[in-house]
């Protein structure tokens, strides 16, 4: 981001109203990134339709940037929040729902690349509900459809993030023990649709976090809005977002190959061609190497000897023969 551009952003003044102890963290944390050099964060969040995408980035910026609706919203478009503190920059975007009648809105995935041009992101928060019983295949076209246009490496920069966190799982079930079938079965199905191996690292090391966004979110004795689990849980998305920052795995660069090149994932199909071609060209070589190599190979000695010898005996064979013919005749 250029100083001009950095100039124009607000201030983070969103995190003065949360609880004290909760700001502690957040600018310890925004300390720890600058200690290594990070100075600007692009969070892009992305999900179906109604998971609540555009409250999460209300809870994170601490204001009311970006509308709400109970209703899915339609025609929206994707929306970038920037926010500074202690020359720190906070980029959040906002997406509209990626399903739309049962379908990948192709539509608005083509506005979401577009708009992302020349931009890095630097996590990606995929958004889903704590509150549903079970997985279902849209929510394998909606990984793959994200895999397809930013690549599988998005998938080490992914953080999956459930609202309604304040829910209570029916049938007396353990909220512990909900949370971690419902993450389970989200990270078998967002597996394949990563095109990560049943048993891969990647997935597992995708961390799943908890978010309340309702204005009714339990508090702590310190004011801090906190889960069931007695987790703070602003500081504690931050916090996964800034390790997720800090991996190795590099951030990914929306560039006009990304938006309007071959599927990232299916690049290095495009030599399958030029192998087949170069192998064939190879045997052909080979092929005209053998031949040529065949007519002017010498014949050892014992072989010529032999096969004069033969020649003889056969040469002799065929004189007695007829000689045996023509005494035959005179004995006649
Ligand atoms: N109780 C509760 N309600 C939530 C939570 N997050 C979102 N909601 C509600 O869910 C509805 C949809 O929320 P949005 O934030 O608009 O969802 P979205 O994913 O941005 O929706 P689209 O923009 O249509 O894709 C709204 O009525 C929110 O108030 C949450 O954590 N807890």
């Amino acid at each position: 981001m250029s100083s001009q551009q950095q100039q124009q952003v607000r201030e983070w003044s969103g995190i003065n109203t949360f609880a004290p102890a909760t700001q502690t963290k957040l600018l310890e944390l925004l300390g720890k990134l600058k200690q290594e050099d990070v100075n600007s964060l692009t969070i892009l969040v992305m999900g179906k339709g109604g998971v609540g995408k555009s409250s999460t980035v209300n809870s994170i910026i601490g204001e009311r940037v970006v509308a709400i609706s109970p209703f899915q919203s339609e025609g929206q478009r994707p929306v970038m929040v920037s926010r500074a503190r202690a020359g720190f920059t906070l980029n959040i975007i906002d997406t509209p729902g990626l399903i739309e009648g049962g379908y990948i809105n192709d539509t608005a995935l083509d506005i979401i690349k577009r708009f992302l041009l020349d931009k890095t992101i630097d996590v990606l928060l995929y958004v889903d509900r704590l509150d549903a019983y079970r997985v279902d295949s849209l929510d394998k076209v909606v990984a793959k459809a994200i895999t397809d246009s930013f690549g599988k490496g998005i998938w080490n920069k992914a953080i999956i993030a459930l609202t309604h966190a304040q829910f209570s799982p029916p049938d007396a079930l353990a909220y512990d023990e909900f949370f971690s079938k419902r993450s389970e079965a989200l990270l078998q199905i967002i597996k394949p649709g990563a095109y990560l191996k049943k048993d891969a690292a990647q997935a597992s090391a995708i961390p799943v976090v908890l978010i309340e966004n309702s204005g009714r979110c339990n508090k702590n004795e310190t004011d801090e809005k906190v889960l069931p689990s007695g987790i703070a849980w602003i500081p504690h998305l931050v916090q996964t977002i800034t390790e997720i920052a800090l991996n190795k795995s590099e951030s990914i660069f929306v560039d006009k190959n990304l938006i309007e090149g071959p599927n990232p994932n299916q690049r290095g199909k495009l030599w399958i061609p030029v192998i087949f071609a170069l192998q064939f060209l190879f045997i052909m070589n080979i092929e005209a190497l053998i031949k040529n190599d065949v007519a002017n190979e010498k014949k050892p000695s014992w072989e010529t000897r032999d096969v004069g010898v033969q020649k003889e005996t056969r040469e002799g064979g065929q004189k007695n023969t007829r000689k045996e013919k023509r005494g035959a005749g005179v004995r006649k």
